[in-house]
Order: structure tokens, then C-alpha cells, then sequence
């Protein structure tokens, strides 16, 4: 997609990112009736973007936001569950078969992106592409918005602001927010060529729980198999992870992902990218709240990131239209729904980690449940 000028200066409501939740956000709002909305997008939806593995309640979602049939149109990869050795060397199912909800699925997170933009767009929001927030200011009860796009930078003025920009929090930090960290790990991340690669694998995922992390693999829309190792910057910086060398002598040492990758070719020196958990200590204010990862962020074991970002762009809609309706405690409710949910998701993780107990010496996994004693991060919101 190309950069396109912004067609006004003043709108009701500007979402500043239009990934999952931003894109979705518009859309839920297009289809209450609001269609003086703009996303602001600082990419051009044409880049690689990790986290592609969506669980089947994705669909209910879908459903909500009025796109199951589109969606299903899109012919994404069906993911029929994971394929775990966590807590043992013995194999364990999670099997989609038996899931009421049916099939995950495994995204083309380009198309994915692009898809949901282009929904947005259609039901009436308008799409600025290479459109960058760079600062804002109060105007009034609004904002105004200092924006860097292909035309140079521009001014536009918005009534009501959400900040979608993913884990930069770009808006919600210009208004003070702070993100309250509980933990953080890191994805190096390497992609193998075809071959005869990943027997068994199928459409699963599949995770390998090792001394110092854990694998994931999984086979991309392009036939490649995607082959990470999440673990935290202490055990990068112990063991040289980020060397190419160092990285492939641990994939050496996990005997199931090893197995995956064995019969392909490494295309690329693996990546190197942040997953942090956080959450803010406010994730709304008077006239802007934040969505998605901007709001908060999960650790990719609970594969929950998407359809949490889809669910608070429902959420954060209706609460918009609520407050236009007179429910001043609308935009409260919202931020008091995330911090719950992120409550949820700390349970969640908690109880995934806490079913490793092999390496109890071992620096990482006596971080992870460490991190699991800690109080839990609360937000105080608006
Ligand atoms: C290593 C890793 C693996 C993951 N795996 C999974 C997985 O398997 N399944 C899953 O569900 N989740 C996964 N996730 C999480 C998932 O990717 C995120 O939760 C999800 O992308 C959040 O969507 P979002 O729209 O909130 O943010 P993003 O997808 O980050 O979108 C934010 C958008 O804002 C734009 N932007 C940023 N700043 C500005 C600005 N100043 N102006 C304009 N635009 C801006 C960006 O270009 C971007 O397009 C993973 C995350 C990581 C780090």
C-alpha cells in the first residue's frame, strides 16, 4: 500500500497504529455508526511482522466485528493445536478436535494486517499510510496532532484520541502513562527453507521447554518453518544467544526442535525481538484511551495477543459510543475490563510456567516463577 495524503485536518476520532487493534477498533466504531474516524499508520503493511498463531476463540471475535465470512474468505492456514514437551520429555496434545470452537489458526500476518485495514477502510474509516505520530498537545477538550506523513508533517486536530501503536505506546506515554513491566523476554527468531523439513509437524504448533527457555516452531503460510527460542535478556547476555553460533549450538541441545529443523536450510541469521509483559498505569484519560499492546502486552506462551487486541478495540468502541450516549463511567469501565483481563492472563501464565519444574536452578525458569510471586501490577486508571 502506498502513502496517501490526509483528505481532512479535523476528525472525531484519531487511532494512532493500524494493526490488529487499531484496524479493528475502527471497524467496530464504522459499524456503530461513527465514520469520522482516521488511523494513523506508520508502515505500509509490506514488512514481515512476528506472532502469526491465533487460538479458535479468535473466530467469536471475528464474528463480533462482523468479518467471520471475509475472514474465512482469506484462506488462512487452519492450526489444529500444539504439539508441547513442557514439564517432561514426553510428548503432550493440545488438540483443537476437541475444542467446541474448532481450529486456531496459523496467519499470514502481512495479509492478516492488511485485511483488517482494508475492512476498516470499507466500512467508512479513513487510512493514512506512513502516517507517523510524532507529539501532541491538549486543544481544548481534544487534542492536536503532530503527524509526519509522505506530504510532509501535518497538524489535525482530534476530538478523541486511542492509542493503538502497539508496545511504542506512543500517545498514551505523551499523556504520562507509564508502563508497569512484569516480566520480559526475548525471540530470536529464525526461518529454515522447505526441504524435507518438520516430519509430524503438520498443522500444528509445537513447543520444547529447555534449561534456558523455550522453542517454538511452527510452519509459515510460505512453506518455511519458523524456529524461535523465547528466553530473557540475562540467559542472552550468559550464553551469547544473539551469535549465530551460540544460537544454533542451543537448537543443537533442544532434541525435538532440532529434529523439526533438521532436514532444511537456515535462510537468515536469527532476528532478535522483544516481547515484554506490561501493563499501563492508565489506560484511558480524559477524551484518548490505549488498546492492543499500547494497553498492555502478554508473554506469547498464552498465544493471546491478537485476540486480546481484538477484543479490547470491541470493547473500547462501545465504550466510546456509550460516553456519546451520556455514560460518563464508560470509558472507567473499559480501563477497569483490561486491567481484568490482564489479572486473567497473569493466572494464565503463571500456571504454564509453574508446570516446568525440571531446571529449578537454572536462571531462567527461576525468574519466571519468580516473577509469578510478585504482586501483580494494578492500573488506577482515569
Ligand atoms: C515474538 C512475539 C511473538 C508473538 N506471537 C504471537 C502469537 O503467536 N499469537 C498472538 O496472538 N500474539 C502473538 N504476539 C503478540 C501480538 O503480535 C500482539 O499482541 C499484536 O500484534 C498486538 O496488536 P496491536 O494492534 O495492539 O499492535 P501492533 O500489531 O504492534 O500494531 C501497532 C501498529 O502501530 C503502528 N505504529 C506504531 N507507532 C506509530 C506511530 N507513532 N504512528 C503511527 N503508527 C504507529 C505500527 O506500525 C503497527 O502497525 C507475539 C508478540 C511477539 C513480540
Amino acid at each position: 500500500m502506498l502513502p496517501q495524503p490526509l483528505r481532512r485536518r479535523r476528525y472525531g476520532i484519531v487511532i494512532v497504529g493500524g494493526g490488529p487493534a487499531g484496524s479493528a477498533c475502527a471497524l467496530a466504531l464504522a459499524r456503530a455508526g461513527r465514520h469520522d474516524v482516521l488511523i494513523l499508520e506508520a508502515a505500509a503493511y509490506d514488512e514481515f511482522r512476528i506472532g502469526e498463531s491465533i487460538p479458535p476463540e479468535s473466530g467469536q471475535l471475528f464474528h463480533a466485528l462482523g468479518i467471520d465470512t471475509q475472514f474465512l474468505a482469506r484462506e488462512h492456514a487452519p492450526c489444529y493445536g500444539s504439539c508441547s514437551y513442557w514439564g517432561s520429555d514426553k510428548r503432550g496434545y493440545n488438540d483443537a478436535l476437541l475444542n467446541p470452537r474448532g481450529h486456531g489458526w496459523h496467519l499470514d500476518r502481512r495479509r492478516f494486517n492488511r485485511f483488517l485495514a482494508d475492512q476498516a477502510r470499507a466500512a467508512g474509516a479513513e487510512l493514512a499510510i506512513g502516517a507517523t505520530l510524532r507529539g501532541s498537545m491538549r486543544d481544548g477538550d481534544g487534542f492536536v496532532l503532530d503527524v509526519a506523513s509522505g506530504d510532509g508533517n501535518a497538524t489535525v486536530h482530534a476530538d478523541v484520541v486511542i492509542d493503538a501503536s502497539g508496545t511504542r505506546t506512543r500517545f498514551a506515554r505523551q499523556q504520562g502513562s507509564r508502563r508497569l513491566h512484569d516480566g520480559s523476554l526475548i525471540c530470536l527468531a529464525a526461518r529454515f527453507d522447505a526441504g524435507a523439513l518438520a516430519p509430524g509437524l503438520g498443522a500444528l504448533t509445537h513447543l520444547e521447554a529447555v534449561e534456558h527457555g523455550w522453542w517454538y516452531a511452527a510452519r509459515l503460510p510460505d512453506g518455511s518453518l519458523l524456529v524461535t527460542l523465547y528466553t530473557d535478556a540475562e540467559s542472552v547476555r550468559a550464553l551469547r544467544l544473539h551469535r549465530a553460533g551460540h544460537w544454533h549450538a542451543a537448537l543443537a541441545q533442544a532434541p525435538q526442535t532440532a529434529r523439526l529443523a533438521s532436514g532444511g536450510r537456515c535462510l537468515a541469521a536469527p532476528h532478535s525481538f522483544p516481547a515484554p509483559s506490561y501493563l499501563l498505569d492508565g489506560t484511558c484519560g480524559a477524551n484518548w484511551l490505549a488498546i492492543g499492546d499500547a494497553a498492555s502486552a502478554y508473554d506469547p506462551i498464552t498465544s493471546q495477543g491478537i485476540i486480546k487486541s481484538l477484543a479490547n478495540a470491541l470493547l473500547a468502541a462501545r465504550a466510546i459510543v456509550q460516553r456519546e450516549e451520556g455514560d460518563d463511567a464508560s470509558l472507567a469501565r473499559y480501563g477497569a475490563a483490561v486491567g481484568a483481563d490482564y489479572a486473567r492472563y497473569r493466572e494464565a501464565r503463571r500456571y504454564f510456567y509453574r508446570l516446568e519444574q525440571r531446571w529449578p536452578e537454572a536462571g531462567f525458569w527461576a525468574r519466571r516463577h519468580r516473577e509469578d510471586a510478585h504482586a501483580r501490577p494494578e492500573s488506577v486508571n482515569c
